[in-house]
């Protein structure tokens, strides 16, 4: 068997902002945050071939709207993790909505990264180490939310997003996403914030149940949920619905929006209030979800 080169696929989780706090603003214009973030059973899927070329190919049912060309944010990735000279082509599966407040794009470059990483650790026999401090600022520079997707696991994420601190025994939690198929510009949620210095969370319930959690949660916030609905309007209505199903302990935005979530104590009350919600809103984005962690598939020869 002649080998040709390798493939792998990397699974890019929505990354959920149960809450966020923003707690500052830098003279840069950053603002410093305070959130807690999750990571679903939904996302996208990326997928390396070490020998085709430099094609970046877009597929799946969220493809509408993803940028195919040098703007998409897996060309920097490519371009910083690597080696011009080698092939690379780049297949990426669309699912989740972009510009939504759940990081499709941050989580895109975190699988490419991991791909990366693990290609290299295969076709080079290199050990394969957690991101490094030059690679972790490298990350951040593509996006801020870039490092805490190439974890997705549970963390409290402050800083500009570049501090990590991930939880042990996280309960599994079992929501309903909903996004109203309006993009929403990040920077100018953060430009229409009022108050930009509040309180940041508070110490997480101990013990950390899902029950305990939950009702730890409706004590905290998303800073940036009424920025958004002065922007998009359509958001309260988004959190009505999901705040009438049936078993829904809380309805919130994640990160700049439009996609909102709600939390519910059993997946097939989850299931059943993304039915409701579909019913009333067939033309609005809803999926059903367990938070999990991330799912990378080792490297096949090709
Ligand atoms: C708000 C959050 C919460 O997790 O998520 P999303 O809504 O994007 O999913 C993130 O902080 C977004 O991360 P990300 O989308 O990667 O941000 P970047 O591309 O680096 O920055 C986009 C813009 O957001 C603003 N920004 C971002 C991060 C931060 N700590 N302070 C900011 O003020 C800046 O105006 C920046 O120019
Ligand atoms: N692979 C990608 N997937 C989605 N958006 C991308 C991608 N590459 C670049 N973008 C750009 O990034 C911007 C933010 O998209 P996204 O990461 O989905 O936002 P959010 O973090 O709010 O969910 C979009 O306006 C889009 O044009």
């Amino acid at each position: 068997m002649v080998r040709k080169g390798f493939a792998v696929t990397s699974f890019a989780p929505a990354k959920i902002n149960l809450a966020l706090h923003v707690t500052g603003q830098h003279e840069n214009g950053y603002h410093l945050l305070d959130t807690l973030v999750a990571f679903a059973d939904i996302g996208d899927r990326v997928t390396l071939h070490t020998e085709r070329g430099s094609a970046l190919r877009v597929t799946g049912p969220g493809r509408a709207g993803v940028p195919a060309s040098d703007d998409n944010i897996l060309r920097k990735v490519a371009a910083r993790f690597w080696t011009q000279d080698e092939a690379l082509s780049i297949d990426l599966e669309k699912h989740l909505p972009v510009a939504s407040g759940i990081g499709g794009g941050s989580a895109d470059a975190a699988a490419a990264y991991r791909a990366m990483k693990a290609l290299r650790t295969w076709t080079k026999r290199q050990r394969q180490d957690a991101p490094g401090r030059e690679d972790t600022d490298a990350l951040f520079q593509i996006g801020a939310d870039v490092p805490m997707c190439v974890l997705s696991e549970p963390a409290r994420v402050q800083g500009f997003g570049e501090k990590i601190a991930p939880i042990k025994d996280f309960p599994v939690l079992h929501a309903v996403l909903v996004n109203p198929g309006v993009a929403v510009s990040t920077p100018k949620v953060f430009a229409a914030l009022q108050d930009r210095v509040n309180a940041p969370m508070t110490a997480l319930s101990d013990p950390l149940t899902a029950v305990t959690l939950m009702d730890w949660l409706q004590a905290q916030r998303n800073d940036l949920q009424a920025p958004a609905i002065t922007l998009v309007p359509n958001i309260e209505d988004v959190l009505t619905r999901i705040g009438d199903t049936q078993g829904c302990r809380l309805a919130r935005m994640s990160g700049s929006g439009a996609t909102c979530f709600g939390l519910y104590g059993a997946r097939d009350e989850a299931d059943q209030a993304a039915e409701a919600v579909i019913a009333c809103r067939p033309d609005w984005w809803v999926r059903s979800s367990t938070l999990t962690g991330q799912d990378l598939v080792a490297p096949k020869p090709l």
